[in-house]
């Protein structure tokens, strides 16, 4: 007879083959910011972003979404201050978006969706020879978050948005050599900061979340750009990259501070 499972396996994600939740994940990400309830911090420092433009390297789209990844061999690209204890190099950029303008973002503000997030990986070479030992320790990484609104055309966004069909399917590359990234910054210096994890596969609780509070403006051409990207190979059906967010995940025993009142 068949043997019955005792533990029914954790639900699975469609998406990433992966747990929704991690088997004992304390931290995991992403959460709903509740902004009444986050704590403003008067000891977090500004945050100190300085990018070298001429560290970009490629596009690649990665069959979860398109990265654009940098040189991270020196410390020509990097962050410092905020909740930092360290500075911490550029590896990549990416984001997260929705089929519609409804939802997309990953982390949600008083329960509301934006209809995408940037997401900017740096990792502490101060501490880690290597971002892959960076991703397994608690503070190996820091994630900046930006939220996009549908609003006026990005003009820094449109150098991106007009090299995307080049990489329209997964495990497509083109060079991609000079962006300076601090045009996707919001001006205003506010953001939420809490413990949290990558929401893509390896999962691993190791990043400071730092999410800024004002969003960046889109233009609907250049979302609609980002959907006609595909999960798929070349020669494969074609499945739209649309949706690549995960669900949100518990708070559980976590403050999210800000550093605004
Ligand atoms: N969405 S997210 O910002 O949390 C995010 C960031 C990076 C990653 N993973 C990366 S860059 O992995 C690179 C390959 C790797 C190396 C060691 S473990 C995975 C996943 C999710
Ligand atoms: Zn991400």
């Amino acid at each position: 007879a068949a043997c019955s499972r005792k533990n029914r396996n954790a639900a699975l994600h469609p998406l990433w083959q992966s747990p929704l939740t991690i088997p004992g994940g304390t931290r995991q990400s992403p959460i709903n910011i509740q902004w009444r309830d986050s704590v403003y911090d008067p000891f977090l420092k500004p945050l100190k972003i300085s990018y070298d433009p001429t560290t970009c390297l490629h596009i690649w789209n990665n069959g979860y979404s398109f990265l654009v990844e940098f040189d991270d061999s020196t410390d020509r690209s990097i962050i410092v201050g905020g909740p930092l204890e360290n500075q911490y190099r550029l590896k990549q950029f990416h984001f997260h978006w929705g089929a519609i303008n409804d939802w997309g973002s990953e982390h949600t503000v008083d329960s509301k969706f934006y209809p995408a997030e940037l997401h900017l990986v740096h990792w502490n070479a101060v501490e880690y020879p290597t971002f892959e030992e960076a991703v397994m320790e608690g503070n190996g990484l820091a994630v900046i978050g930006v939220f996009l609104k549908l609003g006026a055309r990005h003009e820094g966004l449109q150098t991106l948005v007009d090299a995307l069909p080049a990489v329209k399917h997964k495990d497509t590359v083109i060079e991609f050599d000079v962006f300076d990234p601090s045009c996707l910054l919001p001006s205003c210096p506010d953001y939420w900061t809490y413990a949290g994890s990558l929401t893509t596969p390896p999962l691993t609780e190791s990043v400071t979340w730092i999410i800024k509070k004002k969003p960046i403006e889109v233009d609907e051409d250049q979302l609609e750009a980002f959907r006609m990207l595909l999960f798929t190979s070349d020669g494969e059906e074609e499945k739209r990259m649309v949706d690549n967010f995960r669900p949100l995940q518990p708070l559980m025993d976590r403050t999210v501070r800000s550093s605004f009142q």
